[in-house]
Parts: structure tokens; C-alpha cells; sequence
């Protein structure tokens, strides 16, 4: 067990807010780079040395939730893995929580299906047309559901995982996981007995992208719990990503909760700290200092007329600029600089999965999980269709019996003709491979038609959401139809139409990126030399626009209506990705700016105090 770092500065009093007899709870909201998560494990490691054998005789743990599965096994590394931590994501934490309330998943689940099909059944009966594909689906939906409601008399137990794909009778999924815990804790004594009794201590990181819903729930389970229970957020407004958050965090808590602050930054240099510091006094005007003897460090913007430039060339030449001005000839090496291409719609035209990602990414409600993998549609995409694809068109036949037997009922005691007739039922569904392989071997076929196919032969279960959006063929759909679809059905049927290599580009991206290269994921990370690239004509303008934040383009009547209402808009969206990004620098950083008004770009960069002229390059 590795010996415990010793407090430091602030460290010491969120300790003291620890104490099992006197227990505080508090909001550590600081700036990239102050050390959260190093404070948040050196409190971890003192509370084990003092604190050890009273929670073991207690029974009970600390929990620690994190918002990726790679911070999780950071934290519990860092903890030496030792048992008396409940070190999860939040998903895992508070199912493992409410599991055994069967009767209230049941309750909640009733009460939601039932709204679900009321407000169905208002859709179909205002139908224009009741043959009509909207229609239609709705009929299908509703069907899922009634089926659904009416299968819950029969569930002796529910369960949820993280990684299955299977809609099957007495599963909640993870998107519902979160909704019941929020209201169950809101409404059960004995469910808040049980959390702060078992957790005396609770530290939440990353809270900043913790859902709103099951935020409050915690803090209102404080309130009610305040002598023995205690609730600790680590986190930065400016750093949050997801859309679903508690954005009033840091102005709507309880007056008893303490709000230690951290203003030095760790991990960047001078001039990185006064660039993040200038970009966000447009936001919170929250100020960092750099630690003792912080080195100076060098910041360039350059920026480049998107009309005229290659890429590459531009970047590589760029890179040797780099070398020459920071005297560091590590900035020629490609392998030892960050390139972060800020924006996933940009690595996705890069990357070749666009035709697949950006109509999702249009949807508000797709947006999050697109990038988390929490969505039961993309996870059977990406775990279960992709695999079966690949395994037909190698012939990896022992690959392809597991897959349809763990994700498709065909081998199974459920399925009659298979109980009947195995050999036939095999023989059959050797058949439908070949159909499959025949369309996926050579060609790059639409992903719906291999969907169309898998759904026909029955060899995968195919998620509900996606099911209904197979009735018939897409170009069954005329105008009128097109209109009175959902947003979300509309963009799964363009991403239908993508080539199925750009759902494995996807995957790919994804998988690798997970934990790592995803906006969330660089959060927690940092580089000695970072090339920050901004080019909106190969990103996604829906969630980030930097000509906008850069000045070259005028903000939009919405723009403009959510800036003075204080809302959310693309503005503050970008800006905050754009200290994220900048704050990642431990050394030397290089903005590189692609865009169609270089003069305007220069002039609100000189504007606002973020770039010297001589820091400023014309390429
Ligand atoms: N007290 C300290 N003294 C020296 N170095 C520190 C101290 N605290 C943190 N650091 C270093 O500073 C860097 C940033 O720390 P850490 O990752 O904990 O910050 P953070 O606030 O979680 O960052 P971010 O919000 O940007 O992800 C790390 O390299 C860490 O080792």
C-alpha cells in the first residue's frame, strides 16, 4: 500500500469537513490544472490512516464517483485498490443503490410507461394518415411499451448493465437508472438511510457533469442527513461538457455548505495561465496564478485563410515554427505534440465516419451519448451488429454462433422452432449468414440494409428505437411524413444511409477515445506541447463555432437572445472547450486557426487581450 501523500493547503480544511462527528459538505469548484483530483485522493489516503478502523467497524465505506471509467481506475490505482473506497461511475453506484427496490422500479417504471403510451395514443389518434410510416412506428412504440407494462407483473427482478445491449423483460436502462434513483432518493427516507449510512462520505468528481435530477436528489439527501452525512463536489463549471448538468451549481447551495477555493494553477506556465485566465473573464472571470517558480512558457496563435491553405503542409510547417521559437526540437516530432482537433465532427470528417455521426449529433438528446457510449442503440451498433458483420466476413464461425447466441433468441430455450427442430433452425440460420455475408463481403453497403437483413433473419435482437425505424423502406417516406417525424427518427434514418465502414470508423474512434481523446477525457489530461486546431469547415457548427467566438462571423438572432438570457449557447459552448483545451499545455501552445476572415480573427484576438502582436502569425 503506497504511503500517503501529505495534505496540502487546502487540503487541510476539506479534511476537516470529513470528520465523522462533525461532517461538512462542500464545493470544490476550481480552475484545469489546480489539483482537484490530487486533493480529492489526498483527503482519500488521510481519511484511511485515521479513519480506518472506525468505518470498518461500522460497516461502512467512502464513495468516490467518477465520470469515466478511466478516472475510476486512475483513483482506485492511486488508492492502492483498497476495498474501504467504493470508487465507481455514477451509473454503478446507484444501481448498485436501489437494486434491491424492486416494487419502486416497478412503480416508477409503471407510472412512466403509462404517461409514454397516453401520450402515444394522443399522437396516433391525431394521425393524418394511419398507414403512414410516423404512424406506424408510433403503433410500434406503443405496442413495445404496452408489452412492456404489462410484462412488469411477471418481474421478480430487475437489472441493468453498464454493457448489455439486450431489451429484455426486467431491465431498466441506463438513461432510467438515473431518473428512478432521483426520485426514489427524493421520496425514501429509507433509501437516504441506506446511502448515508452506508457512505458517510460521499465525493463526487467531475460534478459539473453530474445529471441535474439526481444532483439535487444528493443535496437534498444532505440537507435532510446534514449531522451524518457528508457530501463533497469537485469540479469546474468552466470544464463542463455534458449538456445535462446542474449549471446553477456554484449559486443555488444550502448556506451550511463550504466553498474552499484553489487559485493556483499546477500544471501550465505563466503565459498559459494569463491566455485561460483572459478567455474566461468572458465567462465566470474566475483568476489563477501559476505556482512558484513557474516557468514563462510561450503561447502563438497563427492563423490561416481557410480558402487558401493545405492542411497538412500548413501544420507541419507550423510545427517547425514551433521548434524554432521554443527552442524545444521536440515540436518536430509529430509522436511528441498533442494535436487536439477540438471538435469530434472534425475528426469525424478527418476519420471518415461522418455520414454516420454528424445527423446524430444534431439531436440534443443523442449529442451526450454519442460521445459516452451510454445510448442502448449505438452500444448494439457498436458491441453486437459490428462484431457479427466482421466475424461473417472473416467466417469465424465459432465467433458467429456465440455472437447469436448471447445477443439473438434463435439459440435459445425461448425459441420454440429451436426446441422443435435444432438442426433445422441451425440450417436456417447458416442461410441467413450467407445472405448477410454476401451483401457485407464485397461492397460497403448502407448500414439499413444490413439492418433490414439482421431484423428479417432474426440473428440479432435489435433495440426498440431502431426496430420502429425499420418498418418498410426509408424511401417509403414522402415530405409530409419526413415532417412528422421526430427530430431523433429523422437523423437515425440519415444515419441509416450511411455506409456501414463509416459506423465502424466510428467504433473505432470511440472505443480508442473513450476515457481519452473525447472532450471529457482530455479534461483530466495534459502535454508538454499542445497544437490546439480550429477549422469550422470540417467541424459540426451545431454545438462549437470558432469564427463565432473568434469574431470572423456574426452571432446568429439566437445567439445573440441566449447570451443577454443567460443561457447556454454556441458562444459559451466554444469558449469553454477552447480554456479546456488551452489549459491542457504544460509547456508551449500553439493555436492554430482556420478561417474564412483572418483580419477579424486577429483583431478580436488582440481585442480581448488573449494574443500579444508579436505573439501573432499571418500564414
Ligand atoms: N500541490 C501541488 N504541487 C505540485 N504539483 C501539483 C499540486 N497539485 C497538483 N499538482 C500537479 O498539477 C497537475 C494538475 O493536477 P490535477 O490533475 O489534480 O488538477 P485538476 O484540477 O484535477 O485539473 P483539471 O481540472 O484541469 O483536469 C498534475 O500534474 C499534478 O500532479
Amino acid at each position: 500500500m503506497s504511503k500517503p501523500n501529505s495534505l496540502i493547503g487546502v487540503d487541510h480544511e476539506i479534511y476537516g469537513y470529513l470528520n465523522l462527528d462533525n461532517p461538512k459538505s462542500f464545493l470544490l469548484f476550481a480552475g484545469a490544472g489546480s489539483g482537484k483530483t490530487r486533493t480529492l485522493v489526498n483527503v482519500l489516503q488521510e481519511i484511511r490512516e485515521n479513519n480506518l478502523g472506525r468505518l470498518i467497524q461500522n460497516g461502512q465505506r467512502v464513495g468516490v464517483i467518477t465520470y469515466t471509467n478511466a478516472a475510476c481506475n486512475e483513483i482506485q490505482r492511486r488508492l492502492s485498490y483498497d476495498p474501504l473506497f467504493h470508487v465507481s461511475t455514477i451509473h454503478s453506484f446507484v444501481w448498485e443503490m436501489i437494486k434491491p427496490f424492486t416494487e419502486d422500479i416497478k412503480g416508477w417504471l409503471k407510472t412512466k410507461l403509462s404517461a409514454d403510451i397516453e401520450d402515444l395514443n394522443l399522437k396516433i389518434s391525431k394521425a393524418r394518415d394511419i398507414n403512414g410510416k410516423t404512424a406506424q412506428q408510433n403503433i410500434r412504440k406503443r405496442e413495445s411499451k404496452v408489452t412492456r407494462l404489462d410484462e412488469l407483473r411477471l418481474v421478480k427482478k430487475f437489472s441493468y448493465s453498464p454493457t448489455s445491449n439486450r431489451a429484455e423483460r426486467g431491465t431498466v436502462s441506463h438513461e432510467e437508472v438515473i431518473q428512478i434513483t432521483a426520485t426514489l432518493l427524493n421520496e425514501s427516507q429509507l433509501l437516504q438511510n441506506i446511502l448515508t449510512n452506508r457512505y458517510p462520505i460521499l465525493l463526487i468528481d467531475e460534478s459539473q457533469d453530474t445529471r441535474k435530477e439526481l444532483m439535487e436528489a444528493f443535496i437534498q439527501t444532505q440537507s435532510l442527513n446534514c449531522s451524518k452525512f457528508s457530501l463533497g463536489l469537485f469540479g469546474d463549471l468552466m470544464q463542463r461538457i455534458y449538456g445535462g448538468g446542474k449549471h446553477d451549481l456554484e449559486s443555488s447551495l444550502p448556506d451550511d455548505w463550504k466553498t474552499p477555493l484553489k487559485t493556483i494553477n499546477y500544471r501550465c506556465p505563466q503565459r498559459v495561465i494569463e491566455l485561460i485566465n483572459s478567455i474566461r473573464e468572458e465567462d465566470d472571470k474566475k483568476k489563477q496564478e501559476p505556482k512558484a517558480g513557474a516557468s514563462l512558457g510561450i503561447v502563438r496563435l497563427f492563423i490561416i485563410d481557410s480558402d487558401t491553405v493545405r492542411e497538412r503542409d500548413v501544420e507541419a510547417s507550423i510545427r517547425a515554427k514551433m521548434s524554432a521559437i521554443s527552442d524545444d526540437s521536440f515540436w518536430l516530432e509529430p509522436n511528441k505534440i498533442k494535436a487536439l482537433t477540438l471538435e469530434h465532427a472534425m475528426a469525424a470528417i478527418r476519420g471518415n465516419f461522418d455520414k454516420f455521426y454528424l445527423p446524430l449529433a444534431t439531436v440534443d438528446s443523442l449529442r451526450d451519448s454519442l460521445l459516452n457510449g451510454t445510448n442502448v442503440s449505438l452500444r448494439f451498433l457498436c458491441n453486437s451488429l459490428l462484431p457479427l458483420v466482421n466475424a461473417i466476413r472473416v467466417r469465424d464461425e465459432f465467433a458467429i454462433a456465440s455472437i447469436i447466441k448471447k445477443y439473438s433468441g434463435v439459440i435459445s430455450s425461448n425459441n420454440v422452432d429451436f426446441c422443435l427442430d435444432p438442426i433445422l433452425t441451425l440450417k436456417n440460420t447458416d442461410k441467413s449468414v450467407d445472405k448477410v455475408r454476401v451483401i457485407v463481403s464485397k461492397l460497403d453497403p448502407p448500414l439499413a440494409q444490413v439492418l433490414r437483413l439482421i431484423k428479417d433473419c432474426k440473428l440479432l435482437y435489435i433495440p426498440d428505437e431502431l426496430n420502429v425505424l425499420l418498418v418498410g423502406s426509408s424511401d417509403e417516406t414522402n415530405d409530409e411524413e419526413e415532417e412528422n417525424l421526430s427530430k431523433r427518427s429523422i437523423a437515425w434514418n440519415q444515419a441509416f444511409l450511411a455506409p456501414i465502414s463509416h459506423l465502424e470508423n466510428y467504433a473505432l474512434y470511440i472505443n480508442e477515445e473513450l476515457g481519452y481523446g473525447t472532450h471529457q477525457g482530455v479534461k483530466g489530461l495534459e502535454f508538454e506541447r499542445v497544437m490546439a486546431i480550429m477549422d469550422d469547415n470540417s467541424a459540426n457548427g451545431f454545438l462549437f463555432r470558432y469564427e463565432k467566438l473568434f469574431g470572423a462571423q456574426e452571432l446568429s438572432q439566437t445567439d445573440i437572445r441566449n447570451q443577454s438570457e443567460g443561457k447556454d449557447s454556441v458562444l459559451s459552448r466554444t469558449r469553454r472547450l477552447f480554456y479546456v483545451i488551452c489549459s491542457r499545455a504544460e509547456k508551449s501552445l500553439a493555436v492554430v486557426a482556420y478561417t474564412k476572415d483572418p483580419e477579424a480573427v486577429k483583431r478580436k484576438s488582440l481585442e480581448s487581450g488573449w494574443f500579444r502582436e508579436d505573439e501573432i502569425e499571418m500564414m
